[in-house]
């Protein structure tokens, strides 16, 4: 069987959830091949950061499937095949940087060939191995968890507002990780307000919209 007739790495087929009864997406469908991105747009309240969560199996949508490599996303499934970059740092505070790595690898696994202190050195944080995840500013711990989606064995990245906080160079360094995770056989579903810097790759759109 060729790539070209591989299931998607990732589909929703009439994906939608609500708020004590209040509609916040859906129905949605949409899918995401191996080596491409989903670029997630919407304004401020849209219900990007609820999908996100809904797909990485935090929430329960109300109705819809959700189907990984054409299989039913159970919870063992999507545990080995998403890594979800939240956006907020998800760190231990008083853990150093290579230590919170240490412990993310520990729960998560890594990928073959890639050490916590070169994912460090990749996202710029050489250096600061031993620094506390609390006493880095934000573009630092936002690097920090760039490399701890790096380390992931995860195909399938879920990143929510990659760009925030980010310099330029920071957000160079998320397209440089996007475009070589695609490269992989991997693929992206990328937040962003339509304001951010988009990944230069091979993308779809998703554009979602406030339920009314
Ligand atoms: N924990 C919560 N409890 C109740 N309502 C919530 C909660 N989280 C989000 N909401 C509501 O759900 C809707 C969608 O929020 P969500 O965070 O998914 O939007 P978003 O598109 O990610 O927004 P932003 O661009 O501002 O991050 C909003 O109306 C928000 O107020």
């Amino acid at each position: 069987m060729t790539s070209d007739h591989a299931p998607p790495l990732l589909q929703a087929r009439g994906l939608s959830f609500s708020r004590n009864d209040e509609p916040v997406f859906g129905p949605l469908d949409f899918s995401v091949n191996a080596g491409e991105a989903l670029l997630v747009q919407g304004g401020n309240g849209a219900g990007k950061t609820t999908l996100l969560r809904v797909l990485a199996g935090l929430l329960r949508a109300d109705e819809g499937e959700i189907d990984i490599d054409g299989q039913p996303a159970q919870a063992a499934r999507r545990a080995r095949a998403i890594a979800y970059l939240s956006h907020l740092p998800g760190l231990k505070a008083d853990l150093s940087a290579l230590e919170n790595l240490d412990f993310l690898c520990g729960l998560h696994g890594r990928r073959r060939a890639q050490v916590p202190g070169n994912a460090l050195a990749i996202v710029g944080l050489a250096g600061y191995e031993d620094a506390l995840a609390r006493q880095l500013s934000a573009g630092q711990k936002k690097r920090l968890t760039l490399a701890r989606l790096w380390l992931s064995p995860a195909p399938l990245w879920l990143l929510d507002e990659p760009y925030a906080n980010l310099d330029l160079e920071g957000i160079e360094l998320v397209n440089r990780m996007v475009q070589a995770h695609l490269r992989d056989g991997g693929a992206a579903l990328v937040t962003t307000h339509g304001a951010y810097a988009a990944p230069p790759v091979r993308t779809r759109m998703l554009v979602m919209e406030k339920a009314a």
